[in-house]
């Protein structure tokens, strides 16, 4: 027997079934044909992470001696070594059986899947690149859709101690309230805005019917919404043999760092294997990386928190966004030094490549060139000559962030936390842009 073979049947123990909190009660009113659906209403509510661990482990999930689920708030959970791992060991093994797979999870739903998606995609009727967004988000969409069905299933769900596991209440750019929202900084702003948009359309999509969900479960946009954000947060995306898009249940559990200490792995058969990077010594949390570690906005604004250990952060220079792919520049490279303030060479390349456009085309293009060949004398040359420029330009660049996240900050510190929860988060990632672009205001002064 395996969850992802036979669907319908409920394995784990009737006594686990005892511990349905009351909640689920008032969840009815929403789904009636299901007993027992996770309590996503509830905040408060205790995550059965336990139940969950020895659930994975009676369908072949193995872990390292000493890998412990830990927690220091009951809210928060990661994975800890309590004992020293070795480079290469596995330290966590997920067969493919309780592997949730946006390809095994096309092939289940078949046809009622693919009408769901063609609506998606043909309910973009604007721009290629936005219409080729929607279809790389699909993989996204069949998660979100296999969450849906398995906690309409209620405690008959095969998934259903994976899902009783999983957190309530998420921090990330969809999730906040619109006031929120007003607070964060153009770039977290535009990332933040994108998802939203992602998600509406995803919700709508699961609102034409096609998805075997009943219009209890669709209309529910508190339950939608954790559907979506549970795939946000907790996938990992595989490339081999396919493009796909997985959750683990164990696998989900490790936090990141800018400088994991583990990876997870994938085979061809979509078992899952989390092996250490490097020797782990006993009492570390066991981490892997979500992302960009030169970039911290991008994580804040998908998983809602802010990373402790990213030392740059992007300059937000969002305003030249056509400057920067026009040179083919990445935001990975446009960076200031979060200890230092320092500014990343290529942030001056921008500044100075859009002041050009504006001024010069013909030295626009020469500049172009030289950024392209890696001509640094011709660039010395053209950063001697417009510095003056290139360094107003950045000076106003710096002191508008700087102006805008004071009261963006301020407007947030107003807000009940009863009301927006969020503003914690918020205020922490507009402090560290404020505090790094404090710093870079005052190394530009120093140069004129
Ligand atoms: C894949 S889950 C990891 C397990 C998760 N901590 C849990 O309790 O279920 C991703 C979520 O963990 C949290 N998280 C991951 N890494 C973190 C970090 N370095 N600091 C704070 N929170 C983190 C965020 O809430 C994120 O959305």
């Amino acid at each position: 027997f395996s969850p992802n073979l036979v669907s319908g049947v409920s394995v784990f123990d009737s006594a686990r079934r005892t511990r349905t909190t009351a909640n689920a009660a008032a969840l009815n009113q929403y789904a009636p044909q299901a007993a027992g659906l996770v309590d996503v209403s509830d905040i408060y509510a205790q995550r059965d992470v336990y139940s969950m661990e020895e659930w994975a482990a009676q369908f072949g999930m193995q872990k390292a001696p000493g890998v412990e689920i830990a927690s220091e708030d009951g809210v928060d959970y990661s994975l800890q070594a309590t004992q020293p791992i070795s480079t290469g060991q596995s330290v966590v093994y997920v067969p493919s059986d309780i592997v949730l797979n946006s390809a095994s999870i096309q092939q289940e739903f078949g046809e009622s899947l693919a009408q769901a998606e063609a609506v998606l995609v043909q309910g973009i009727k604007v721009r290629v690149r936005v219409k080729e967004g929607i279809n790389y988000r699909l993989p996204l969409f069949r998660l979100m859709a296999k969450i849906l069905v398995e906690y309409e299933k209620g405690q008959e769900s095969a998934f259903y101690p994976w899902l009783n596991s999983l957190p309530r209440q998420f921090f990330n750019g969809v999730s906040m309230t619109k006031a929120c929202t007003s607070c964060l900084p153009p770039y977290a702003g535009w990332l933040t805005s994108n998802e939203k948009i992602n998600y509406a359309r995803f919700a709508q999509a699961l609102r034409q019917g096609w998805v075997p969900l009943s219009q209890e479960t669709v209309s529910n946009e508190e339950v939608v919404k954790w559907a979506y954000n549970v795939a946000f947060t907790r996938f990992h995306e595989v490339w081999q043999p396919e493009r796909a898009k997985l959750i683990g249940p164990m696998a989900d559990m490790l936090n990141h760092a800018a400088d994991p200490n583990c990876a997870i792995e994938v085979d061809y058969s979509g078992n899952i294997n989390v092996v250490a990077l490097r020797e782990i010594p006993a009492g570390s949390a066991l981490t892997i990386s979500y992302g960009d570690p030169t970039n911290p906005t991008p994580l804040f604004a998908q998983y809602g928190f802010l990373p402790q250990d990213c030392t740059t952060i992007f300059c937000k220079a969002m305003h030249l966004e056509p400057q920067i792919r026009g040179l083919g520049y990445d935001f990975a490279e446009l960076l200031f030094q979060t200890e230092t303030g320092e500014i990343a060479p290529k942030v001056w390349d921008v500044f100075l490549y859009s002041i050009l456009q504006q001024n010069d085309s013909g030295a626009a293009q020469q500049f172009y060139a030289a950024c392209q060949s890696d001509d640094e004398g011709t660039k010395e040359q053209y950063n001697a000559q417009y510095f003056e420029y290139t360094l107003a330009a950045l000076k106003e660049h710096v002191y508008t962030i700087l102006n805008d996240c004071e009261q963006l900050t301020m407007r947030a510190q107003s807000y009940d936390l009863n009301q927006h929860p969020r503003v914690p988060v918020i205020v922490a990632h507009n402090e560290l842009v404020f505090n790094t672009f404090t710093m870079t205001a005052a190394l530009l002064e120093q140069m004129g």
